[in-house]
C-alpha cells in the first residue's frame, strides 16, 4: 500500500486545478467549525465533558508534556504503519472509537462513519448505543474489520442477545466499556437539558432486540416513553464486579478488550480474568472529572501488563505526534473519538475519511522526520518531559 503521507501530495496536486480541501488539515479546528455549522444541542453533546472539563484538559496536557526528540540519518525511505492487533493485521495503529448516537451529527450516522473506516481499512468500533442497528452497519461495511462495543447492562438476556447478534453480523472483537455504568455530571448537556436518548436516539440495537422487547409491557412503537425508560434503566449496571467477567468470557469466543482502565492493578485483573486487551481511556474526559490524564496513566498500565495484554489508548488524540507519543508510551494502537464525529457532522463519509487520512498522513510524516520507519521503532526513549 502507498504511504499514508501521499495524501499530502494529493492535496497539493489537486490545488493545481484550484481545489482546496473542504475541511482543515489541522484536526483541532474541526470542533469550532462544527460549533458554527451544527446545532448547539448535538455539538454540545459531542464536545462536552464531565464537570469543569479539568480531565478533558488534562488529556491534552498529559500528551503535551511529552516532547519528541527526533533522530537523524536513519534511512526512513521505506515506511510501514501496519501493526498486528489482537491477531489482526491493521494498515495503521488506529481504530475509530465507539461513539453512540451519531445520528445527531449526520443522517447517515454510523453507516457513513463505518464506510469511511472500511474504505481506509481502519477498524470501526460500533457502540451498543448506536442510532443504527448493528446488522445494518455490518451490511454497509462488506467484510471490513468491525468490533462491537458493549454497554454491559443489567439484563443478562439482552447482553447475551447482543453478543450473538454481533457475532452473527461479523463483529470480531468485543470491547466492554467499564467506565460508564451511568452518565457523569455533564454541565453542558444539563444547561441545555439535552439528552439524545430522550428522543429515542441511541436505542436502535435495543429496540430491535427480542430480549429487550420481552422486557416491555407493550411494543416499542405503542409506548415509546416506556421503552426509553426501560432502556435508561438497563443500559448500565453499577453492580457489576470482576468475577462477572467470567460470564462474558464464556459467551464470546473472540478477543475481549476492557475499555476505561486507568489503574495498573485493574489492568492486571483484566489479564487474570482472561481478557485479551485494555483501552487506557478516561472516556475523553466525559466521566470522572478530576481523573488522571489518560496519557499519564498509559506508562503504568503498559509496564504492568504490556507483556500479557494488548494495550490500546484513547482520550485526547488529535494529531500525528499524539499517535507517535501514545505508541512510544506503550500503546499498540490508538482510538480516535471526537474528531471523526465532527468530520461526520461536517461532511458525512467524506469528512470521516478526511480525518482518518490527515491523522495518518501526519503520523507517517512525524515518524519519518523523527527517524522511525514504523510503530516497532517507537520506544519511550524517543520522548522527553517538557
Ligand atoms: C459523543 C460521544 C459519545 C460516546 N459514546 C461512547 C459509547 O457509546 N461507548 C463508549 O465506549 N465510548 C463512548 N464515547 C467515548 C469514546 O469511545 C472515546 O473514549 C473518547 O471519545 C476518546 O476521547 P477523544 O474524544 O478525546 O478522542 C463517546 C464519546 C463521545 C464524544
Ligand atoms: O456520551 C457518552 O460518552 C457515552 O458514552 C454514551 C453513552 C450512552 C449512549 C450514548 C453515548
Amino acid at each position: 500500500m502507498a504511504n499514508w503521507s501521499d495524501f499530502q501530495y494529493e492535496i497539493y496536486l489537486n490545488g493545481l486545478t484550484g481545489a482546496v480541501p473542504r475541511l482543515p488539515a489541522d484536526l483541532t479546528r474541526l470542533g469550532e467549525m462544527a460549533e458554527r455549522r451544527l446545532g448547539p444541542g448535538p455539538v454540545g453533546y459531542v464536545a462536552g465533558s464531565a464537570g469543569s472539563g479539568a480531565t478533558e484538559r488534562a488529556n491534552r496536557e498529559a500528551l503535551d508534556r511529552w516532547r519528541i526528540v527526533p533522530r537523524m540519518l536513519r534511512d526512513v525511505s521505506r515506511r510501514d504503519l501496519s501493526v498486528e492487533v489482537l491477531g489482526r493485521e491493521l494498515p495503521a495503529p488506529l481504530a475509530l472509537a465507539p461513539i453512540g448516537v451519531l445520528s445527531i451529527m449526520h443522517p447517515e450516522a454510523e453507516k457513513a462513519a463505518a464506510r469511511a473506516a472500511a474504505a481506509r481499512g481502519v477498524p470501526f468500533i460500533l457502540s451498543s448505543a448506536s442510532s443504527t442497528p448493528m446488522e445494518e452497519v455490518a451490511a454497509a461495511m462488506g467484510d471490513a474489520e468491525r468490533w462491537f462495543q458493549l454497554y454491559w447492562g443489567r439484563d443478562r438476556e439482552v447482553t447475551r442477545s447482543f453478543l450473538s447478534r454481533a457475532k452473527a453480523a461479523g463483529f470480531g472483537v468485543l470491547v466492554v466499556t467499564l467506565d460508564t455504568p451511568m452518565l457523569a455530571w455533564r454541565p453542558r448537556d444539563l444547561d441545555q437539558a439535552y439528552l439524545p436518548f430522550l428522543y429515542g436516539v441511541g436505542t436502535a440495537n435495543y429496540f430491535t432486540d427480542p430480549a429487550f422487547q420481552a422486557g416491555l409491557a407493550r411494543p416499542v412503537h405503542e409506548d415509546m416513553n416506556a421503552a426509553v425508560l426501560h432502556f435508561s434503566a438497563n443500559f448500565g449496571d453499577p453492580g457489576k464486579t470482576w468475577p462477572d467477567l467470567a460470564e462474558l468470557r464464556e459467551q464470546w469466543d473472540g478477543p475481549i478488550v476492557l475499555k476505561g482502565v486507568l489503574h495498573p492493578d485493574d489492568a492486571r485483573r483484566a489479564a487474570d480474568a482472561g481478557m485479551d486487551g485494555v483501552v487506557v481511556s478516561n472516556h475523553g474526559g466525559r466521566q470522572v472529572n478530576g481523573s488522571i490524564g489518560a496519557a499519564d496513566a498509559l506508562p503504568g498500565v503498559a509496564e504492568a501488563v504490556g507483556d500479557r495484554l494488548t494495550v490500546l489508548f484513547d482520550s485526547g488524540i488529535r494529531t500525528g505526534d499524539d499517535v507517535v507519543k501514545a505508541l512510544a508510551l506503550g500503546a499498540r494502537a490508538v482510538l480516535l473519538g471526537r474528531p471523526y464525529a465532527y468530520g461526520l457532522g461536517l461532511d458525512g463519509q467524506a469528512g470521516v475519511e478526511h480525518v482518518i487520512r490527515c491523522l495518518l498522513a501526519e503520523t507517517d510524516l512525524t515518524l519519518a522526520l523523527s527517524g522511525c520507519s514504523g510503530p516497532a521503532d517507537l520506544h519511550p526513549d524517543l520522548l522527553v518531559r517538557a
